[in-house]
């Protein structure tokens, strides 16, 4: 299996701008005429959504995609429905993030802090420029993560390895006696960010993948095909087709995470999966915005990231997926901070920072669809499950606060664009004492 680079994208000077998530998902008007059908056949049938949501843990396989539909089609009535049935705060497990990219240096320091301050454990994303190839790099990157950390942070930064077709069984089985790393990342050579000394073949890779298996180490995955001919919103549904399924047939107990999945072929992929083998990260831009997003007045280059954003009928797939109380879809921000002027460039990077507000994020997505009782096993269950952790045992507190998020934070020698940079959240997590 060969990756070819990817063609670089461009990516214009835009500015941002204060949008309702409503707006910013827009979909057509005949697909509004049909949901709003199905609303009012579900009103007169059940009179409000309370009794439908009574309903639907009776059903709540079918009827869930109804809500979520629903929720889409008719904002004003979800805002009515969703406030009388919303707590005023929300206790759950601290959370930890499974897709972490929290860079190095100067830019490392000024961001780790947000991700401290929300999860207890991050997954630390390989791709520095150089990758983090060996288990000493990993050993070295750890300790500069915790020394730009006030002593005695309880963050545990969990770290990973990058792929390359050069990483050899041994270099995997030091990762795993190291105790300090708990996956490895495949980025196909060329797909995002730092990417370039990624795996042009996996047939180059099979004696890692075959040690990873040996040792119980989880490959995470970049989902995306690199062929520059394949249109990019085709990209991840190609990957799990053409070099995922292949590779999980190839190595029947190599256990695998499905990052930031962004398509509903991806959770059907996940779902179809031994639940203990296979598991997904979904990033809260995906839930919270679609592809319009990218495009709203103008060019919006702190909406790209990749896998990039998608039609609404896949984040409809993805919130379905989240709120359904399976195990085998977790949190993983993939928030991926870069400096202002690098995305407001003609060639922007591809990367959302989300750590500023992680939680509230997810809290904003989960109560669109009133399924805010579906956040803990997300955001603090499924993901330590699936790595074989323990859960946290600390509670963390989101009250319902409304806030605006600042239009930038410091990063490095410059500043980073948060997502929904000056816009409200109606979620506020309590900083513990
Ligand atoms: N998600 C992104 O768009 N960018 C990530 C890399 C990645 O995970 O693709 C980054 O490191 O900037």
């Amino acid at each position: 299996m060969v990756f070819p680079a990817v063609q670089s994208t461009n990516i214009s000077r835009s500015s941002q701008g204060g949008h309702s998530i409503s707006q910013l998902c827009g979909s057509s008007q005949a697909k509004d005429n049909m949901n709003l059908a199905k609303v009012s056949q579900v009103q007169s049938a059940s009179k409000c959504l309370h009794q439908v949501l009574r309903l639907a843990t009776l059903q709540r396989a079918n009827l869930r995609s109804l809500t979520v539909r629903a929720s889409v089609a008719a904002p004003e009535r979800r805002q009515e429905s969703v406030s009388k049935q919303s707590p005023e705060s929300l206790t759950i497990t601290q959370p930890d993030d499974w897709h972490l990219h929290l860079r190095d240096g100067p830019a490392m320091q000024s961001c780790v802090q947000h991700s401290a301050a929300q999860f207890g454990r991050a997954i630390i994303m390989p791709n520095l420029k150089p990758p983090v190839v060996s288990t000493e790099d990993a050993i070295q990157y750890r300790q500069r993560i915790l020394s730009a950390l006030p002593k005695d942070t309880p963050f545990q930064p969990l770290m990973t390895l990058y792929l390359t077709d050069k990483t050899t069984a041994d270099e995997i089985r030091k990762a795993k006696e190291s105790g300090i790393v708990y996956a490895v990342k495949l980025y196909p050579a060329g797909a995002t960010t730092n990417s370039a000394a990624g795996v042009t073949s996996l047939d180059k890779c099979m004696a890692a993948l075959e040690a990873m298996v040996e040792h119980g180490l989880p490959l995470l995955v970049h989902g995306e095909v690199t062929d520059p001919s394949v249109d990019i919103f085709d990209r991840e549904r190609l990957f799990l087709d053409r070099v995922l399924a292949p590779l999980l047939a190839r190595l029947p107990d190599l256990r695998c995470v499905v990052e930031h999945a962004t398509t509903k072929e991806a959770v059907e992929f996940v779902r179809s999966q031994d639940a203990t083998r296979v598991g997904a990260t979904v990033t809260p831009q995906h839930l919270l915005l679609n592809r319009n997003a990218l495009f709203q007045g103008g060019v919006r280059p702190h909406h790209f990231c990749l896998p990039i954003l998608k039609r609404e009928e896949h984040r409809e797939a993805l919130l379905g997926a989240v709120t359904s109380g399976s195990p085998q879809f977790f949190l993983g921000t993939d928030s991926a901070p870069h400096e202002r002027g690098t995305k407001e460039a003609p060639c922007g990077c591809a990367g959302c920072f989300s750590a500023h507000a992680a939680l509230e994020l997810y809290a904003t997505a989960f109560e669109e669809v009133g399924a805010l009782d579906k956040l803990e096993g997300f955001a603090s269950f499924f993901g330590p499950d699936f790595y074989r952790l323990p859960r946290n045992s600390k509670k963390v507190t989101l009250r319902r606060q409304t806030w605006t998020v600042p239009d930038e934070y410091p990063f490095a020698t410059g500043t980073v664009v948060p997502l929904f940079a000056g816009r409200e959240l109606g979620w506020s997590l309590q900083q513990s004492t």
